[in-house]
């Protein structure tokens, strides 16, 4: 494996690259939605899957972004302060059939990655009286403003739980402690 910039292990491509993007929509009242660059995020998403048993729907955007971590730096940072929010592709599962909503993602810029950003700038207001909660991966330096923007973005009476995150190269030695915290949101 290569290190990829900021010590993520990481194949350093869109991990749809090579596989079609995850979709387990079983009628489960919980659903994982989330958006993975190079991979981290995705473990976590496979683990909490198994153990909670949810639907799953992965976040696809029109442009991928790059190979290139650099590259795909700069991008978010045009897109981050211009507020140009990438384009996600297909149809997201009807939300109102859920009780929870879990968001995976990367942190990007001490915030959520843009793709889940474009999520809940058109579905946020969807998730009136859902319990939501945000579990993460980051190259060590916390998920930054997460909690305060699913309060910006969601109705008042949205449920939100505390968040989880952990640094991408713990991810593995640290599992017992996501497997609590998933047990616990439940
Ligand atoms: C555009 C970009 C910005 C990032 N910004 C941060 C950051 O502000 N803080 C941090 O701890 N990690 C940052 N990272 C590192 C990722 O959060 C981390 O490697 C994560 O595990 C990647 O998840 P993924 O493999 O699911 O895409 C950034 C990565 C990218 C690509």
């Amino acid at each position: 494996m290569i290190t990829m910039g900021r010590g993520a292990v990481s194949d350093g491509k869109d991990t749809n690259e090579n596989q079609a993007p995850t979709r387990i929509l079983e009628g489960n009242k919980t659903i994982i939605i989330y958006f993975s660059r190079s991979g981290n995020t995705e473990k976590q998403v496979r683990l909490a899957q198994k153990i909670l048993k949810t639907d799953v729907y992965e976040l696809v955007i029109t442009n991928p972004y790059p190979s290139d971590y650099q590259t795909t730096v700069n991008r978010a940072t045009q897109e981050r302060e211009n507020h140009d929010w990438p384009t996600l592709e297909g149809k997201i599962p009807d939300l109102s059939k859920y009780d929870t909503i879990l968001l995976g993602h990367p942190i990007w810029a001490m915030t959520l990655a843009n793709p889940m950003r474009t999520f809940l700038e058109k579905y946020g207001s969807r998730l009136a009286d859902k319990r939501l909660a945000s579990f993460s991966t980051n190259a060590g330096y916390g998920s930054g403003d997460t909690q305060d923007l699913l309060h910006q973005l969601t109705p008042d009476s949205t449920i939100i739980l505390n968040n989880y995150t952990v640094e991408d190269t713990h991810a593995l030695q640290t599992e017992q402690r996501f497997i609590k915290w998933l047990k616990k949101i439940n």
